[in-house]
């Protein structure tokens, strides 16, 4: 694993701060692991988790919100289990990633049964702070069958919110919203965050968490790969190895010239032209236009073999 020091402190806490604490938690389904091994601990402000599609985020969510329980190892909330605690339901939400809305119910009704569900002394006031926070307020008498994806998304967060929990958790916020609802739900994650909360967001895109986040921890294959700054993390992953097609109108001369470049590690020439190692992504696509140049041969084509995120994440688990 990979660590970076992290600092996971952002923004001013206006009430007292909590803090989810996973020591050595595995979780698995018959002979599947899901989750293995995994220590983190976050504070307030915003976190990034980041992962491939069946890294193991849903499942790790679901331990830190009390709902499932570890195979092994603890998640604990300010010192305290999450599993069968009903104190967690008080202090955590979890906007999951797919859950049902009754699409005939308006927001208000949605949130508003939500804080009948947490027993508020005053329910009504609750949601209406609720819906203020997503700023749900003009649309929250209509029904949200009539909400676009974004607003439902928001919806849910208010729903989540509700009880004013100090943690925060959800489930690929992100997925299926247009730039605009996407920038809407950055800024309120950033707000929540900003005011002490610990907010938990899991995400497979790599440019949605390094636009809310600067702090992240990447899951593969169910264990913690890294985790800290995600500025790190990404010159990381952009400076390993790579492995790029290259096509060009003399692959023979050009294979020649790149053996003598320092930042190309092995050239193959094949059929359809050359397989390109190179120990740096930056180094290697700035000296071969200057190359073929040189060459007085064109590049027609240059692409990059394993840009796929699965590779980019292995490459961090081998680091
Ligand atoms: N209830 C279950 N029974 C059996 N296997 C499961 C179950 N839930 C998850 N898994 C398996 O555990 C692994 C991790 O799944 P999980 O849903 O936690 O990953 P994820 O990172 O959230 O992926 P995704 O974004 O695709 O949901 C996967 O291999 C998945 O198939």
């Amino acid at each position: 694993m990979t660590t970076i020091s992290a600092d996971q402190v952002a923004g001013t806490p206006t009430a007292a701060v909590s803090t989810l604490d996973l020591d050595g938690v595995s979780r698995w389904y018959g002979n599947v692991v899901a989750v293995n091994d995994v220590s983190m601990s976050l504070g307030p402000g915003v976190t990034g988790l980041l992962g491939p599609n069946g890294a193991g985020k849903t499942t790790l969510l679901h331990m830190m919100a009390g709902f499932l329980a570890p195979s092994r190892g603890a998640v604990s909330l300010d010192g305290r289990p999450t599993w069968r605690n009903p104190e967690v339901y008080r202090r955590l939400g979890l906007v999951s990633e797919r859950e049902a809305v009754h699409s005939f119910l308006t927001a208000h009704e949605f949130v508003l049964a939500s804080a009948k569900l947490h027993r508020l002394p005053d329910p009504t006031e609750a949601a209406r702070r609720a819906i203020a926070l997503v700023e749900l307020e003009g649309a929250q008498d209509r029904r949200i069958g009539t909400y676009s994806k974004g607003m439902r998304q928001r919806a849910r967060v208010a729903a989540a919110l509700v009880h004013e929990p100090q943690v925060l958790l959800l489930d690929e916020p992100f997925n299926g919203m247009d730039p605009r609802q996407r920038l809407h739900m950055m800024e309120l994650l950033h707000r929540l965050g900003d005011a002490g909360r610990t907010i938990l967001f899991s995400s497979h895109i790599l440019e949605e968490v390094e636009q809310v986040s600067g702090t992240v921890q990447v899951m593969v294959a169910g264990r913690l790969a890294a985790s800290g700054d995600f500025r790190t993390i990404r010159r990381l992953m952009t400076n390993r190895p790579h492995v790029f097609a290259v096509h060009s109108t003399d692959d023979r001369a050009l294979a020649v010239a790149l053996m003598a470049e320092a930042s190309v590690t092995g050239v193959e020439l094949g059929r359809a032209g050359l397989t390109v190692r190179a120990g740096d992504y930056g180094a290697f696509t700035r000296v071969l236009p200057k190359i073929a140049l040189a060459e007085g041969i064109r590049v027609r084509q240059l692409v990059p073999e394993d840009e796929s995120l699965e590779s980019v994440f292995s490459y961090l688990v081998e680091a």
